[in-house]
């Protein structure tokens, strides 16, 4: 299974009001000043729409997206947030998991069968999400944007090559390695919630049947 996560493994909304995604509850905690709040939501105001409009074509959107992450990224490190206090942002918030989760991710790893977070969120965070959910069972590897901290475990900087919404196709061949250890199962389930969701599996080796499930969120 390939899985996007934000709004695709945690829910939408929740009593008609948003649910916030790995950079939101980030964006919106203690962690950050109000003059940066503001900031950071003004560029959400700014970009979110384009990001889910059907009218621009991926080629327009893309690069305003690795604009969007960059500022907002650019952001978070002025704030020299603190590795040990992630954990406490992420139980302030109010991120909730997709119903029926659980019997998902349990019954997945029950299963042996591999699942594959494939997130242009922040890695940290999520990772922080589904293990106080419980769930975060060895059966999952998760592909997002990491936080890299200093030795006094403080944010300096995001590793490796940014992922945003418009450059999802190529997961498999910056993942090699992992896609290769499976290579015996031919047959794929992608989840997710985007347009850009949907080129996830390319490249993966072996694949004979390919099930596209999208969650119709936003602009549907
Ligand atoms: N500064 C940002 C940048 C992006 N987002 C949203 O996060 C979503 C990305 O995560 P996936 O797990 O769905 O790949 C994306 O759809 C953006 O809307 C944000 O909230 N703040």
């Amino acid at each position: 299974v390939i899985s996007d996560f934000d709004m695709t493994l945690t829910r939408f909304a929740c009593n008609g009001k948003r649910c916030p995604t790995s950079h939101n509850i980030i964006d919106t905690s203690f962690l950050i000043s109000d003059e940066c709040k503001k900031k950071l939501k003004e560029l959400l105001n700014t970009y979110y729409p384009i990001e889910i409009d059907p009218s621009r074509t991926v080629a327009e959107k893309y690069p305003l997206m690795v604009e969007w992450w960059t500022k907002a990224h650019e952001l978070l490190i002025e704030q020299k947030i603190q590795k040990e206090q992630l954990a406490q942002a992420v139980k302030e918030s109010d991120m909730m998991l997709r119903d029926g989760y659980r019997v998902f991710m349990d019954k997945l790893y029950e299963n042996n069968i591999p699942l594959f977070i494939f997130s242009a969120g922040i890695g940290d965070v999520l990772e922080e999400i589904i293990r106080q959910a419980g769930v975060f069972h060895p059966n999952i590897k998760v592909f997002s944007n990491y936080m890299d901290f200093d030795e006094n475990g403080v944010l300096r900087g995001f590793k490796g090559e940014l992922i945003h919404t418009y450059n999802k196709n190529d997961g498999a061949l910056r993942n090699i390695e992992y896609f290769q250890q499976l290579k015996g199962r031919t047959n794929v389930i992608l989840l997710g919630d985007s347009m850009g969701d949907l080129g996830m599996a390319n490249g993966v080796p072996n694949v004979e049947n390919l099930l596209k499930i999208g969650f119709l969120n936003d602009k549907v």
